[in-house]
């Protein structure tokens, strides 16, 4: 079964967007955004280290492995884990687009089990823009990127501004990102998303 929300469907005059010039090439690696984010930062010791590549268009790919750390039930990954893998590959399409954009709605649908020790391959694509709203959807393979389909999802993501995340994170963190010496790092880490 399966079937998505009204705020999930573009409006009628909803654009198809243009991947922003400046986007990574396709086949890039995007690289974490955030050290210690849950979904792709290197920092995080249980995190899903997932690593999302540019894929063409408005489309990006990505891995990450099951661990025993992620399971619901015994050997099984825990659902909310899979819509964070989810959640983190459509937020990387962000790049695509240059924008800075959060979650507003993720909608998945679990469709097979996935064990502990499973690589769960990852695609996402925007679909549409209205304004501030961005619409995507992914999938999640399990045995190959062209294996049956465990998991799917559409989302709709909204553009903010960088103070969203200064006026609402916790000071230790914004300060000690903002003091990080490494300007890259320090850009990333604002640019796209939490
Ligand atoms: C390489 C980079 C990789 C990055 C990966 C990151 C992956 C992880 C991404 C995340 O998990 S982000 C963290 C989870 N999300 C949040 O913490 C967001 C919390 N929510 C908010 O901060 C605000 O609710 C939000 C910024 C989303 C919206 O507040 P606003 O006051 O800016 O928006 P506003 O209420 O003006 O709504 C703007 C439009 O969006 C629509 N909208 C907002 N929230 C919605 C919602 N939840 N569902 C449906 N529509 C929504 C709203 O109806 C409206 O539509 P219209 O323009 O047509 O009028």
């Amino acid at each position: 079964m399966s079937g998505t929300s009204a705020a999930l469907k573009p409006p009628a005059d909803a654009v198809r967007p243009v991947r922003h010039p400046e986007a990574p090439a396709p086949g890039e690696l995007l690289g974490a955004h955030y050290e210690h984010c849950f979904g792709c930062g290197e920092g995080q010791r249980h995190g899903l280290h997932l690593q999302a590549r540019a894929g063409d268009g408005l489309s990006v790919t990505a891995e990450f492995t099951v661990q025993a750390a992620h399971q619901g039930a015994p050997g099984l990954a825990h659902g909310g884990i899979l819509t964070t893998a989810l959640d983190e590959t459509l937020g990387s399409l962000n790049w695509l687009l240059r924008v800075i954009a959060v979650t507003g709605r993720l909608e998945t649908d679990f469709v097979r089990p996935v064990p502990v020790d499973t690589v769960l391959h990852l695609d996402a694509e925007i679909t549409a823009v209205h304004g501030r709203k961005i619409y995507s959807r992914a999938t999640g393979r399990i045995g190959g990127p062209d294996g049956p389909v465990a998991v799917r999802a559409e989302a709709l993501f909204i553009e903010v501004k960088v103070d969203h995340f200064i006026e609402n994170g916790r000071p230790a963190e914004i300060e000690a990102a903002m003091a990080d010496p490494d300007q890259v790092r320090r850009a990333r880490a604002f640019e796209v998303n939490p």
